[in-house]
């Protein structure tokens, strides 16, 4: 393992998912540092995973790989804070989503590496999504910095910059996708007469089955979907109500949706302020 230090700068929700990943796989707590905005968010990350919190000029200032959490939106704000005192020799991991880092560079010392890295909350039980890309300065010895700092909690991948939206659209918000289709179909269950409890349990435990499978047998969904549905059974049936719904049509509106909000935020955080 790198002898590098990580700072986790803006411990919200995926901050937190990511620190408590590098803990589970056993990067030393003294090599972690976290920041935050309020203080009682420093505390209660404090008490629960026995890290060091600090303010971000001192996170700037130690560690080796500077990991930026905070939502786009924030992004500017921070860099405009110590952007510019970066010294020489830290990686800049950029989490943001639709931020290019081009953002970053611009409000960075010249010759500081960037990479942008799109990730997703399975991050919590090792089962991440990571999508990695260079940026400015950052070689391959960098990206593989970025891999060790992910490979613990989940799958990496590297991907050119200009695919980073996309990713976004399906692997940084797709477990929302998910957790949507869940939950429409334990109500789906709930308006078939069964009781919640059941209803969750048939459809959590169908999810993870389904997800396997996709995800170990080598067969495409076509097939394994084609197994399930039997000629002038039920759940050709169901399909079809699918088809007439739209849920396909329905799936490339929605990510290309996504993918339009990315580069909005990149165009809003980048417009030259009037
Ligand atoms: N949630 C997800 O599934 C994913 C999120 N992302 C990206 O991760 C980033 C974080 O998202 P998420 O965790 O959901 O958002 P959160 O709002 O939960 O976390 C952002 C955190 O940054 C903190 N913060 C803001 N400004 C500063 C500052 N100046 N100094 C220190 N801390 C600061 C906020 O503090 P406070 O709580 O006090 O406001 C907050 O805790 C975003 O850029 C998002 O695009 C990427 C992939 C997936
Ligand atoms: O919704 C968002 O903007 C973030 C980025 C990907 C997942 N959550």
């Amino acid at each position: 393992m790198t002898k590098q230090s990580v700072a986790v700068i803006g411990a919200g929700k995926l901050g937190e998912v990511v620190l408590s990943g590098l803990l589970r796989a056993g990067w030393p707590a003294e090599r972690l540092l976290v920041t935050t905005r309020r203080a009682e968010r420093a505390a209660e990350l404090a008490e629960r995973y026995g890290i060091r919190t600090v303010p971000n000029p001192a996170a700037v200032a130690e560690a080796d790989v500077l990991l930026i959490a905070v939502k786009p939106q924030d992004a500017g704000k921070l860099l405009d804070e110590w952007g510019a005192e970066v010294p020489p020799g830290k990686l800049v991991v950029s989490l943001c989503a639709g931020l290019p880092t081009s953002f970053f560079a611009e409000r960075l010392p010249g010759g500081i590496p960037i990479v942008r890295v799109m990730t997703n909350t399975p991050a919590r039980v090792d089962e991440a999504m990571t999508a990695i890309s260079a940026g400015p300065y950052a070689t391959d010895e960098h990206l593989a910095v970025v891999e060790e700092v992910f490979r613990p909690i989940g799958r990496t991948v590297r991907v050119p910059e200009y695919q980073q939206d996309a990713v976004t659209a399906l692997s940084g918000s797709g477990p929302a996708y998910f957790y949507l289709l869940v939950e429409a179909m334990i109500d789906a269950g709930v308006l078939l007469g069964l009781p919640r409890p059941v209803a969750h349990e048939l459809i959590v435990q169908t999810a993870i089955g389904s997800a396997v499978m996709l995800r170990d047998s080598g067969e495409h969904p076509v097939q394994l979907r084609e197994a399930v549905t039997s000629p002038a059974g039920t759940t050709i049936s169901a399909i079809r109500e699918l088809e007439n719904h739209g849920v396909r049509a329905a799936m490339l509106d929605a990510l290309a949706a996504a993918r339009d909000r990315a580069a909005e935020i990149a165009a809003q955080m980048t417009a030259p302020k009037s």
